[in-house]
């Protein structure tokens, strides 16, 4: 159990989402690279964005179902990044790059955490997103009683939080830490620094109240 859950912000697009990312206490931003998303950017574009982060926030690189020249030239051009690969990748295609990575789970019934846990070894972290068509940043809400207990590396709970729902997730799943997109958006794809704020401040609110309870 951590003292405070970590936030990534996802699908960043202007210098002003990174701002408002960073001054809400975000640990890490979310650079998406998959072209059919709105909230998609050019390799050009992320460095700029990535390097207005201060030391210890993190830039994370989404990828779905990328060739491996798309992420080499990603990983060329940014320093510091983390991998998220958000498609139907095996292990091995995760790990050919030799570079710290997440990898998303598409949860729905019947699916095995553990077995795919088992299967990506050298995965840092987990990704839980419900399972939707195109992959992921739609919004939707998964059963958070699907995660089972005994996932051995840290959760990163995502899939249609906001302000109103982080506190009751993180109550129920204890995640390392929260991932958003939607959520945090005035229209599909425009990040809302007010939105991103009351997240934080939300999973700021969660936390203080577990700490209250164990205390
Ligand atoms: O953000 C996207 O457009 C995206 C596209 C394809 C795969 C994943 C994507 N985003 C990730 O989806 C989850 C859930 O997002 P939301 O909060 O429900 O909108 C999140 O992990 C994003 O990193």
């Amino acid at each position: 159990m951590t003292d405070r859950t970590r936030i990534k912000i996802c699908g960043v697009t202007k210098p002003a989402d990174v701002d408002a990312a960073v001054e809400a206490g975000a640990d890490a931003i979310g650079l998406v690279f998959y072209p059919p998303s709105p909230r998609a950017v050019s390799v050009a574009a992320a460095r700029a964005l990535a390097a207005r982060l201060p030391p210890f926030v993190t830039p994370v690189g989404l990828f779905v179902n990328a060739d491996d020249e798309q992420i080499d030239a990603v990983l060329d051009s940014i320093p510091g990044m983390l991998l998220q690969f958000h498609g139907d990748e095996d292990a091995a295609e995760c790990e050919r790059h030799l570079h710290p990575y997440l990898k998303a789970a598409r949860m729905q019934p019947g699916f095995d955490l553990l077995d795919f846990a088992a299967r990506f070894s050298t995965a840092r972290g987990f990704v839980l997103d419900a399972h939707v068509e195109g992959y992921g940043g739609a919004g939707e809400v998964f059963d958070w009683s699907l995660i089972p207990p005994g996932v051995q590396r840290p959760v990163v709970l995502s899939g249609g939080l906001h302000a109103a729902n982080v506190i009751r997730a993180i109550e129920q799943v204890r995640p390392w830490a929260v991932d958003v997109s939607s959520g945090v958006e005035s229209s599909r794809g425009v990040k809302d620094a007010a939105a991103i704020r009351r997240f934080c401040d939300a999973v700021r609110e969660a936390d203080a109240r577990l700490a209250a309870a164990e205390a």
